[in-house]
Parts: C-alpha cells; structure tokens; sequence
C-alpha cells in the first residue's frame, strides 16, 4: 500500500518538473498553481461528503469510493506542490497510533 504511494509521489514530484502540461494534468495542475490545486481539494471534498451520503442511503459505496481517491490525489498534489509528500502524512498518523483522540484532544485542553 505505501509502496503504491511512494511511487505515485516520485511521479508526481517528477511532475513539478513537466514542462508539457497539455500531456499531464498533474503538470497542468501545478502550472496554474496553488489555488487551482486549492479549488480541487475544494470540489472533491464537497463530492465525497455527497457520496458518502448517498451510500449511507443504500446508494453505490463504488462512488464513495472514487470520490475518496480523487480526493486522496488532489491532496498529495497539494502536498507536492509544497514539498511535502505522503509520507510525510503517514509519520504523522504513525505518531498519533495507538494515542486515544479523546486523550490526545484532553491533552491539549489542560494548559
Ligand atoms: N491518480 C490520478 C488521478 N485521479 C484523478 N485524476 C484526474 O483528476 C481530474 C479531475 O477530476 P474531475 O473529476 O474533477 O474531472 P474534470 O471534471 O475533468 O476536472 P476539471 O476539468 O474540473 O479540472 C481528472 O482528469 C482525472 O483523470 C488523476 N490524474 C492522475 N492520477 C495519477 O497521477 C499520475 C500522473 O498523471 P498525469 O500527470 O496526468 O500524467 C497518473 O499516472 C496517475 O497515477
């Protein structure tokens, strides 16, 4: 699974580079730059959550799903076009493993 991810980061770091965004849509992306990437994370959000209800209504858990990755793809393209990338996000989660969120968020409401 983070092998997946460790690849799609490489290309989309080899991306930033793309000088041909009529062949990429990740150097299209990065091209019209960060608030368009911005929009994207925007829109797919907004289509998750539509999904997610429609499944919660019996619908097709598929488009969930798609949705979820699109969502998924536009954020490591954020990540990326600020240098950052998914591994970053999983030391994150691997840091907080195991740490209750209701401990984690009482914690930070002591001081
Ligand atoms: N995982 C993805 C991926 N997921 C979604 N998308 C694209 O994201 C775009 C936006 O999705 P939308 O549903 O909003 O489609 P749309 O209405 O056409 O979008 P807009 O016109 O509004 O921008 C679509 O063109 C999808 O094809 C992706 N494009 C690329 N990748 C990965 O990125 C790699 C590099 O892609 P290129 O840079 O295009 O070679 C690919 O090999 C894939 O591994």
């Amino acid at each position: 699974m983070s092998d997946l991810l460790k690849q799609l980061d490489a290309v989309l770091e080899s991306r930033k580079r793309e000088s041909d965004a009529e062949n990429s849509y990740v150097a299209s992306l990065h091209r019209k730059g960060l608030n368009k990437i911005l929009e994207k994370v925007g829109e797919e959000a907004t289509e998750v959550i539509l999904a997610a209800k429609d499944a919660e209504r019996g619908g097709d858990k598929k488009a969930m799903i798609a949705e979820t990755a699109d969502l998924w793809f536009h954020s490591l393209v954020m990540l990326s076009h600020l240098g950052a990338d998914s591994q970053d996000v999983l030391n994150e989660l691997a840091r907080r493993f195991g740490l209750s969120g209701l401990e984690e968020k009482a914690s930070r409401t002591k001081d």
